[in-house]
């Protein structure tokens, strides 16, 4: 398979699911690097990556230790995907609310998705993800809204999406699209890997 001279930020927030997702990109063929929350919005900007990604972590997004970003990451002109406490730090940047469910959750939960939006062709509405929490996505900033829903935690989503982080709805150009894809390809694999019907 032939190498693509892409790249993805990974910002590393602490879980070793990071590395997990690092490696699952680079397996896509796209060369991907994990990097600590010090990291500046300039440095990033710097290294010309088609996307960033929001990595999981143990911390909670709403105590005053947890790990946070550049805010200015969220003014550079890259799509961002946030994955576990990235989704969780994008609803707390945008204004939405994130809580303690006050029960950890590990493992397999049956998910529901938005079977309208084209990134579900050809799967099943309703599948399985591996998942690791406590907080959830109570409310979603103004503008996100939720594309697959975990049934069992009232409005639990794995992903929230507006068009500046993933521009689905308006595609200019196919570089972008491909950016998409790959999105959703990690999105896929860090939550759908140990399912059948995982990609
Ligand atoms: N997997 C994660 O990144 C977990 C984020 C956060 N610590 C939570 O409990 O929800």
């Amino acid at each position: 398979m032939r190498a693509s001279n892409e790249k993805i930020i990974i910002i590393d927030f602490g879980s070793p699911m990071n590395k997990v997702l690092t490696r699952k990109i680079r397996e896509l063929n796209v060369y991907s690097k994990l990097v600590p929350p010090s990291i500046t919005a300039e440095e990033i900007k710097n290294m010309r990556p088609k996307g960033i990604v929001l990595g999981a972590s143990p911390e909670s997004v709403y105590t005053n230790k947890s790990p946070k970003p550049d805010p200015k990451i969220f003014e550079l002109d890259v799509p961002i995907l946030g994955v576990c406490y990235g989704l969780q730090l994008i609803t707390q940047f945008y204004g939405g609310v994130v809580d303690d469910t006050k029960q950890n959750e590990f493992g397999i939960v049956e998910v529901k998705a938005d079977s309208r939006n084209k990134l579900f062709n050809g799967l099943p509405v309703y599948n399985t993800a591996h998942m690791r929490h406590g907080d959830r996505v109570k409310e979603a900033p103004p503008g996100f809204f939720f594309l697959l829903i975990h049934r069992a935690v009232r409005l639990l989503p794995l992903a929230l999406r507006k068009n500046r982080f993933l521009v689905f709805n308006s595609i200019p150009k196919w570089k972008q699209l491909k950016t998409v894809m790959i999105f959703y390809g990690i999105f896929y694999m860090i939550y759908v890997d140990v399912t059948v019907n995982g990609r």
